[in-house]
């Protein structure tokens, strides 16, 4: 059941998980499929039931940032972009930063997967064993306008009967036949790729998204779905935050992850709980590692410089922060029907509306981009005489296009009052900067610093900027003549490389991927945060499971393999206790 007073929770649970986040409601539902284990989970953020803009797919980029259900964090300025500083969203509510993203379902490749195996010494973590956990997570779902999917998708990398529903785009148009014909015409640079999930994953294809027919499947729709949230043995606690991991005995010499305290907010009661058997932290890549610090576990020094009592002296905690920096191209579009038609007419969007509450059709159905394409930089470019490259492999993208029928919204660029375009937003897949979580206060309720580091490292910049010349080549194809009128007026200025350089130093926003604060590493090696088994080092009885144990950054977007981590992880789980 959904509990909102902490009064009433039992006090013989076997696992305790905190944050019922994308990580956390799976390990949730898998765990409590033993009659036998008892599990609580304690998330700080409220319900996510009735919230119109976090179950409507079209506004994703509205669900988000400064709403009664996000974490609202801002990083510190970023020095290569210009000091600019930028928020910096997490979802706080049940389903975590799945209910509030832009539903994009993108695996990673074959090469990245295999990496991490290869990295951690566990071959469990390979692309072969991986593969079935995907397929066991998805419910792959008709799209809304239940048009023909023959060839837009590969059925045999698909799974049919779990509970997370994926489709593809529900309201295809104009846009999607000019991308896709650009296909053809230039099939070297941007071939066609019939299913970008299958691992191999260079090329453009349709949009996957966690969407189930014409509503946002999150973690908590899909995995706390009634018929999960009505077993007996799942408690799930709300508008709770967990406030420290308590050490308060040791176990095999090592200190023991006895319990949690947790609290309302500053000021209120604080209660604890103590599970039979692990403490599962699924606070995500922000939340986790301060909750770590908090604990005791972090860098020495820095704990001590907040009066905090150290339980494990580990520097590596927040560290190797990595997130995908994201860049908006525009472009001026001959129609009078984009999605641009919404910020010109409010009457339009409402019937819109109207349609999508009545019907479940429409372009409300439909998240940021009806395809999704991942390209490489090919390996003669000058720029590989100066940097390495930074990919999982030749299956991994360099950079990656998002396709948007009207200006990119999610982007801080303000949109202009009028006008129709086109929007490539760009992703750089393999970035080399590197930043940090860190703490500023023993207070659990005052934010820690956050400080991706955008474009610290010059490969970044070079990266991008040969993304955007390969956008403005993909709208010069053939394909786009007589729909692409031109650059529009914040690009059409930026033609050299310094002027594109400044361009990327200006524009570039984050995509919202914190990766790595909690790096998985070798059980053998004296490095990393967890283990391949994902348990904290230098403790027992706790495990992080979600973003931010990822030793790399996925070459594409985090959701799908976050699910796919967490299914794995509870299946290490249950067999470390059957
Ligand atoms: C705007 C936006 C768009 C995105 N778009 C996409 C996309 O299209 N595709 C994609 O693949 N990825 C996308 N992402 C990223 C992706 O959603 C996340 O990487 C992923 O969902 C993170 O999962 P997680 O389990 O690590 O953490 P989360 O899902 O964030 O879960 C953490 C949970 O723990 C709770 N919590 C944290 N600390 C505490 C505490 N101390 N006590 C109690 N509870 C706590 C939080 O409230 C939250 O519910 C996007 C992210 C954002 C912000």
């Amino acid at each position: 059941v959904i509990l909102t007073d902490a009064t009433t929770i039992a006090k013989d649970y076997d696992f305790v998980v905190i944050g019922a986040g994308t990580a956390g409601n799976v390990i949730a539902n898998r765990l409590t499929e033993n009659p036998n284990w008892k599990v609580l989970v304690v998330e700080a953020g409220i319900s996510n039931e009735g919230l119109y803009l976090v179950s409507t797919p079209f506004f994703g980029p509205q669900a988000s940032p400064n709403k009664a259900w996000t974490w609202n964090y801002t990083t510190v300025p970023q020095t290569a972009c210009l000091n600019r500083t930028m928020n910096y969203q997490r979802g706080k509510l049940l389903g975590g930063t799945s209910s509030i993203n832009y539903m994009i379902y993108t695996r990673g490749s074959h090469d990245y997967w295999d990496n991490i195996a290869n990295y951690t010494g566990n071959p469990t973590w390979n692309w072969t064993n991986i593969e079935p956990y995907y397929i066991k997570a998805e419910n792959w779902t008709e799209p809304a306008d239940h048009h023909n999917t023959t060839g837009q998708f590969d059925p045999s990398v698909h799974g049919f009967s779990g509970p997370l529903s994926v489709s593809l785009p529900g309201s295809p148009n104009e846009l999607s036949t000019r991308i896709f014909n650009t296909t053809l015409e230039l099939p070297d640079t941007y071939p066609f790729l019939e299913d970008v999930g299958a691992g191999n994953g260079i090329g453009l294809g349709w949009m996957q998204a966690t969407i189930d027919v014409d509503v946002r499947a999150s973690s908590a729709q899909a995995y706390l779905a009634p018929k999960f949230i009505a077993r007996p043995n799942l408690d799930v606690l709300i508008e709770q935050q967990v406030t420290k991991i308590l050490f308060t005995k040791n176990s095999k010499g090592l200190p023991h992850a006895s319990g949690i305290e947790f609290s309302a907010g500053p000021n209120q009661r604080k209660f604890t709980v103590s599970p039979s058997k692990e403490v599962i932290l699924s606070g995500g890549s922000i939340g986790s590692p301060h909750l770590l610090m908090l604990s005791g576990v972090g860098d020495a020094g820095e704990l001590l410089e907040q009066n905090i009592d150290i339980v494990f002296n580990n520097p590596q905690v927040g560290k190797n922060l990595v997130d995908h920096p994201a860049l908006a191209n525009h472009w001026i579009a001959n129609s009078t029907q984009t999605l641009d038609i919404y910020r010109e007419n409010a009457t339009d969007l409402t019937l819109a509306e109207q349609q999508y509450n009545t019907t479940g059709t429409g372009t409300l159905v439909d998240n940021v981009s009806p395809a999704i394409g991942f390209f490489r930089i090919p390996a003669n470019e000058s720029l590989f005489e100066q940097f390495t490259d930074l990919t999982s492999g030749p299956n991994a993208g360099h950079y990656e296009f998002l396709w948007r029928d009207g200006w990119g919204s999610f982007l801080p660029v303000p949109a202009p009052t009028v006008g129709f375009f086109t929007t490539i937003t760009q992703v750089m897949l393999a970035p080399a900067s590197r930043g940090s979580v860190t703490l500023v206060s023993p207070d659990p309720f005052t934010f820690p610093k956050v400080d991706p580091g955008f474009l610290t490292n010059e490969y970044d910049v070079q990266t991008a900027r040969y993304a955007i010349k390969s956008a403005r080549a993909f709208m010069n194809a053939t394909a786009w003549d007589g729909y692409n009128l031109g650059l529009a007026f914040d690009d059409a200025a930026f033609q050299t490389d310094e002027e594109l350089d400044l361009f990327i130093r200006n524009n570039t926003a984050p995509i919202y991927h914190p990766t790595g604060t909690n790096r998985m590493e070798s059980s053998a090696k004296d490095d990393g945060v967890v283990d391949s088994f994902l348990q904290v080092k230098g403790v027992t009885g706790l495990r992080v499971v979600d973003t931010s144990v990822f030793p790399f950054i996925i070459e594409g977007h985090p959701e799908a393999p976050t699910y796919a981590l967490a299914e794995r992880a509870a299946d290490v789980i249950k067999s470390a206790w059957q």
